[in-house]
């Protein structure tokens, strides 16, 4: 089949008005610059980047709300701008900020709405949102106004929304922004389902590692509009150099665990009773770096911190410059 997304030498460049000594003056800004990326049906791709390094603007190109000012984009084979209604029905856009629900409707009102937008048979629309409502537990706020959800449960609804005429690209932006840990676990697990039941295509903007980690099989990194990587997961991590930190907890004040092979110590509180410790995936794995902490210290509880993806970013950007 056809990419879902294809792109070549997409550029959209905006004017900057700014002051000079006397005068007005304009100059241009290249939000996206020459961009020509493929993104295949059932890909799950994670896009990312530094702040104002231009992954909403090309995801308003993708979805025709902005027009590039150069090079061509076609969206589900279709062109955005002057097929913007038949892309509607293939394409499913969360912007985390943003609100497709109406405000004062209670949620099943607002499922019923857009199912008319999208002409849904009432079979259809009824199958698909008691599917929606069970995989992503609306259930109990069904009958809630959006304006009186949690953040958690306004996603989910959000979510919900988007999907409910099974697009084949779901585009989202900042998914699990400022969500709690089993909220964003509850998304992440609903998307997974959702790509292996429907071969849905993700194209995710976030800046949330575990995002990326658990929802996409390949990362573009975008520097200044233009991709400076293109790759899987672990080919980001390699690129980046970043490790994973194993956290743990012990029974008592401990000396600092140094010297276990592939990990360096990251820092100790507590005297001690806390101690992360930097490891590289490659080398190693977490389960034997616990094994060989449990030979020096009896420990209470563990978790492991992902490297943060501004960090991995940046020495993305670094190694480049
Ligand atoms: N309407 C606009 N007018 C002028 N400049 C704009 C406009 N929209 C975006 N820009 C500029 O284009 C650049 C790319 O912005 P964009 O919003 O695409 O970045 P981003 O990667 O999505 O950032 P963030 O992670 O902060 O959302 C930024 O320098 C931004 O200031």
């Amino acid at each position: 089949m056809d990419s879902v997304v294809e792109t070549h030498g997409l550029t959209r460049e905006f004017v900057r008005r700014g002051k000079g000594a006397k005068l007005l003056t304009r100059s241009a800004l290249r939000a996206v610059d020459d961009l020509s990326i493929t993104i295949a049906p059932g890909d799950s791709v994670g896009y990312i980047g530094a702040n104002g390094a231009g992954k909403s603007t090309t995801i308003k190109m993708l979805v025709g709300i902005l027009v590039p000012t150069s090079g061509t984009v076609r969206t589900c084979g279709l062109d955005p701008l002057k097929q913007r209604r038949e892309l509607a029905a293939r394409v499913g856009v969360v912007f985390g900020q943003r609100s497709q629900l109406w405000w004062d409707l209670p949620v099943r009102e607002s499922f019923e709405i857009l199912s008319a937008i999208h002409r849904l048979p009432p079979s259809r629309s009824r199958a698909r949102t008691d599917e929606l409502v069970d995989r992503l537990e609306l259930g109990e706020f069904l009958a809630t106004p959006v304006r009186q959800l949690s953040l958690g449960q306004r996603m989910r609804a959000e979510v919900a929304a988007a999907l409910l005429h099974q697009p084949q690209l779901v585009i989202l932006d900042e998914p699990t922004i400022g969500l709690d840990v089993l909220s964003k676990q509850r998304l992440r697990e609903f998307l997974i389902g959702e790509r292996r039941s429907h071969g849905t295509t993700l194209l995710l903007t976030t800046h949330d590692m575990g995002d990326i980690e658990r929802l996409c099989d390949r990362v573009l990194v975008v520097d200044h509009g233009r991709v400076v990587h293109d790759g899987d997961l672990d080919g980001l991590a390699r690129a980046a150099g970043a490790g994973r930190t194993l956290v743990v907890d012990l029974t008592g004040a401990t000396p600092d665990l140094t010297g276990i092979p592939h990990t360096t110590h990251v820092s100790s509180e507590v005297d001690g009773a806390r101690q992360r410790l930097g490891f590289d995936s490659e080398s190693t794995t977490a389960a034997a770096v616990l094994a060989a902490v449990s030979e020096r210290a009896e420990v209470r509880d563990l978790s492991i911190e992902e490297p943060d993806i501004e960090d991995v970013v940046r020495r993305i950007y670094r190694a480049r410059r």
